[in-house]
């Protein structure tokens, strides 16, 4: 259970993010939404460790990881997708999960040199991991192509394969639908449903579509300007004259 408290961010003279709090469990889906600006990035760069919150907590099945290095953060299992693709060119697919997944090696340093047996069959577990990570989002019989030969959608199920090889319990996805055409946009809203029901992480989504994150989120969290302006459902915000002003300008 991820149990985010009050955490604020401000760059110089700029408040990001102020006083945001969110509670989310396993198989639960909650979209973030606000307009340009309103500090959604920096919420997920605050809890995956890429920045440090200037107050509040975020506690992950009950440990405070809020002041801990972007690493340990990752191992304690807060995975998470960019908005701009970052994949390894010159890597075949399957080895972009590869380098993804952490085997937390065993065998020895002789075993770096030599493929010793237990080097033979981390490799082959590791081998086997990632593949089914790539199974989960439909990419297994793209796993020797190139990345960069692929479509756009392929490439954004690959960057969620590559977080799913990090054995999430939180998975932060930050605008999965950008660039995708609308059957894409569709194939994408089944994969992320289907991910949350296996209830092996809760899934954070930022996204600007907002059909997209109306349709999946159970619960729906409306930045602007760094605060928070509503939290509910997604009939809830989409009635509330908070978040309509927000996003289409208050009625003269
Ligand atoms: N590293 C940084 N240094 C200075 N200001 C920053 C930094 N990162 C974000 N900001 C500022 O913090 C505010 C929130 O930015 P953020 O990227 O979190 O918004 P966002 O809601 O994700 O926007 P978008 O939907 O455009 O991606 C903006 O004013 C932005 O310019």
């Amino acid at each position: 259970m991820l149990e985010i408290t009050r955490i604020h961010k401000n760059f110089g003279g700029i408040v990001a993010v102020q006083d945001f709090s969110l509670t989310a469990s396993q198989g639960e889906i909650h979209g973030i939404i606000g307009p340009n600006g309103a500090g959604k990035t920096t919420i997920f760069n605050v809890i995956s460790g890429i920045y440090a919150a200037d107050q509040g907590t975020v506690i992950l099945d009950g440990h405070d990881i809020t002041r801990l290095e972007q690493h340990k953060i990752a191992r304690k299992g807060i995975a998470r997708t960019f908005q701009n693709i970052r994949l390894f060119k010159g890597l075949s697919v399957l080895h972009n999960v590869m380098c993804a997944f952490d085997s937390q090696t065993r065998y020895s340093i002789l075993g770096a040199f030599i493929p010793t047996r237990l080097r033979r069959e981390e490799e082959k577990h590791g081998h086997d991991v990632c593949m089914a990570c790539l199974a989960r989002v439909g990419m297994e019989k793209y796993a020797d192509e190139m990345p960069e030969n692929l479509p756009y959608g392929h490439q954004r199920r690959l960057e969620i394969a590559r977080a799913l090889a990090c054995h999430p319990s939180i998975l932060l996805l930050d605008e999965p639908a950008a660039g995708l055409n609308p059957t894409e946009v569709s194939e994408l809203s089944d994969l992320i449903v289907s991910l949350a029901e296996s209830k092996d992480f809760a899934v954070l989504l930022i996204e600007h579509r907002l059909e997209l994150v109306m349709s999946i989120s159970q619960l729906i969290h409306v930045q602007n300007f760094g605060k928070t302006i509503a939290t509910g459902t997604p009939e809830e915000v989409k009635a509330n004259p908070a978040v309509i002003e927000a996003y289409l300008g208050k009625e003269e």
